[in-house]
């Protein structure tokens, strides 16, 4: 067991994040930098716009992001541990490059980065280390010494995420009436991407096969749908449905969308529906339009009994995971031996992404990883 406190040879911690307008003018230029060369439809953006105007131009997503910086601190400093948190976004103030640029000014030389995203993929993944390997490239071109950058790997099986996410599983079948409460489906719920994608998720050798973001996600589910029946005796059917699709109706994504699948339940005869937004770090737009609104509406339709369970956000219990997990990291850059925390059948990920892990579409330079251009 490594030291709890020494986080050496790292000396601050960068909470790595999506970003989110603050207001409605914010909502157009925000989308524009999330679809930059994307290829997203029109149709689809001013869709999504409508989504942002219908809280006021305001995402959650920054809130949530500020409370997790509070509980990280705390957690910090409550266990003894000397290490600065900063924060940065990729498609909204405070921008990844302006935190960066003050890390290095405030003389950070060994960076540690949380991204709010528990699973591989390009997007929620790889994407966010071109985004570091770009705000690098920045500080060089600044004439700015670069510090050296670590990714902290996928958090999906640590139980300081898992268990937040039991609790509020359960807490949603509480809430339910009693007389559907143990016929209740549990829909799991993550943002779909395209297969494509999905198929070359997580390092090569789990390409195909759905690749690692489905295998992960399914994995989550498994332990949630399992620790719910060693708490209440009920064993809940299951299934693993996904939300928030854009992209063009032609290229496939992962199905099915949560809304055909409550409709698919409700034929089938499940006399409720509890949905964990197991794919979600936060209470993001995704969570708070695509299924407090728009899967509510279809379930009222229905008059099919829904309970939405919370994400993680700032759970203390996260927040220790992840504090946690920048020791045992700290530790494996000393050279210790460490035994990674994970529950489930896969085992704790990899540390360093290995080439090929989450390919692009068209290759760029992304850091904190085996391909990294950037020591
Ligand atoms: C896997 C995944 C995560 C989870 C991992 C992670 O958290 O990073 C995630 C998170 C998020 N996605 C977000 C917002 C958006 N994502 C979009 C577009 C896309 N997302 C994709 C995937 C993911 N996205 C994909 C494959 C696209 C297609 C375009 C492309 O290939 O890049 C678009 C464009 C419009 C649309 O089509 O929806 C928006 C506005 C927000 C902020 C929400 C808020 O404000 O609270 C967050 C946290
Ligand atoms: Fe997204």
């Amino acid at each position: 067991m490594p030291d709890v406190r020494d986080v050496s040879p790292y000396d601050a911690l960068l909470l790595l994040s999506f970003g989110g307008p603050e207001g409605p003018d914010d909502v157009v230029p925000f989308l524009e930098n999330v679809t930059r060369g994307r290829g997203i439809p029109k149709e689809r953006l001013k869709e999504v716009g409508q989504h942002y105007f219908l809280f006021g131009g305001v995402s959650p997503i920054n809130d949530q992001n500020r409370a997790l910086l509070d509980a990280l601190r705390k957690d910090f400093a409550d266990h003894g541990l000397d290490l600065p948190v900063y924060w940065g976004n990729r498609n909204w103030a405070p921008y990844l490059t302006d935190t960066l640029r003050e890390m290095v000014r405030d003389g950070r030389r060994r960076v540690l980065v949380l991204a709010t995203s528990a699973y591989a993929s390009y997007s929620g993944c790889r994407q966010y280390r071109e985004n570091l390997a770009d705000a690098l490239a920045t500080l060089e071109a600044e004439g700015l010494e670069l510090p050296k950058v670590d990714k902290l790997r996928h958090y999906f099986n640590h139980p300081g995420f898992l268990e937040p996410m039991v609790d509020g599983v359960l807490q949603s079948l509480a809430e339910l009436p009693e007389d559907v409460r143990d016929g209740a489906h549990l829909a799991f719920s993550t943002h779909s991407i395209p297969t494509a994608s999905a198929d070359t998720s997580g390092p090569v050798e789990e390409h195909g096969d759905g690749g690692a973001y489905v295998k992960q996600h399914l994995d989550v589910a498994q332990q949630i749908a399992d620790a719910v029946r060693e708490r209440t005796g009920v064993n809940h059917a299951w299934q693993l449905v996904y939300q928030s699709r854009s992209g063009a109706p032609h290229i496939p994504w992962l199905e099915p969308d949560i809304c055909d699948h409550l409709d698919e339940r409700h034929a089938a005869g499940a006399p409720a529906v509890v949905i964990a937004p197991i794919g979600f770090v936060s209470d993001h737009m995704e969570v708070l339009y695509d299924l407090d609104t728009e899967a509510r509406a279809r379930a009222e339709e229905l008059g099919l009994p829904m309970r939405r369970s919370a994400t993680v956000g700032a759970d203390p219990r996260f927040a220790a995971a992840v504090r946690e997990l920048v020791v045992e990291r700290a530790a494996t850059e000393r050279g210790q031996d460490v035994t990674p925390c994970a529950l489930g059948a896969l085992g704790a990920s990899h540390d360093l992404c290995p080439v090929g892990c989450c390919p692009a579409r068209a290759p760029r330079p992304a850091a904190a990883g085996a391909d990294s251009t950037y020591a």
